[in-house]
């Protein structure tokens, strides 16, 4: 049985999807954890109400120039108290330290809102629109230590209608991306799929692109 841990930073609507497939599918898993870097994060209240155990490690609470050092060593202690197979990111808002992405190096996932390479970062969306992009999406990809450049897992590709904005064309993605990644996690608990270098090694049957 793997041992997974979600890290969130709000909502959670990714940590939801994963939980339901985890339970109705009956993966060769369990949700050991899911941790916030903030305390009010409805994601937590989900699952808490879903006996999954939660904890927070408040980034607030970090000062001075080792901050962010401090708070990703006191996240990977509360992490490591569940002995993840893999960690995963849904929606986690804080960029981690190199000593922290190389001690998960080839267990821990994200999910970025962009069609990757393209718009890192914040605020994928607004720029998407802004460049007068024609599709969008999400990417789900190995966590390293250049910001959402890690090997490539999964894509999830949307059209740009003519009347949208930021919120209907993230409701659109939000979607996709709540089909995307718990396929995703499935395969990596499966064994499936596993990072090999720079790239992803995926058996026969992975589906790699959605829409
Ligand atoms: N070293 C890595 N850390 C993280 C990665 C990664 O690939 N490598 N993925 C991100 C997730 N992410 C985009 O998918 C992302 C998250 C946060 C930020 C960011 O600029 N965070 C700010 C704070 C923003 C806030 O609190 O609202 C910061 O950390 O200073 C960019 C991209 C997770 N981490
Ligand atoms: N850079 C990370 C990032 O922006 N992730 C994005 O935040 C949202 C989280 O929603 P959720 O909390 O409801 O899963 C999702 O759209 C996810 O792709």
């Amino acid at each position: 049985m793997k041992s997974i841990v979600i890290l969130i930073s709000g909502r959670g609507s990714n940590m939801e999807a994963i939980v339901r497939a985890c339970a109705a599918e009956e993966w060769p898993a369990r949700i050991a954890a899911v941790i916030s870097n903030r305390p009010d994060a409805a994601g937590l209240e989900f699952a808490a109400q879903h006996g999954i155990a939660t904890a927070v490690v408040d980034h607030k609470v970090f000062s001075g120039e080792r901050r962010r050092e401090e708070f990703d060593a006191a996240l990977r202690g509360v992490i490591d108290g569940f002995a993840p197979d893999l960690v995963v990111l849904a929606g986690f808002m804080r960029i981690l330290t190199p000593a922290f992405t190389a001690h998960y190096v080839g267990r821990m996932l994200n999910i970025h809102p962009s069609l990757l390479p393209a718009f890192t970062g914040l605020h994928t969306h607004a720029r998407a629109l802004e460049m007068g992009c024609k599709f969008v999406g999400a990417t789900v990809h190995f966590v390293t230590a250049e910001l959402d450049h890690g090997a490539i897992v999964a894509q999830a590709v949307a059209p740009v209608l003519a009347d949208d904005d930021e919120a209907s064309v993230s409701a659109r993605v939000l979607k996709l991306e709540h089909q995307m990644y718990p396929a995703a996690v499935r395969w990596f608990v499966g064994g499936r799929l596993a990072q090999e270098g720079g790239r992803v090694r995926q058996l026969d049957g992975v589906s790699q692109s959605f829409s």
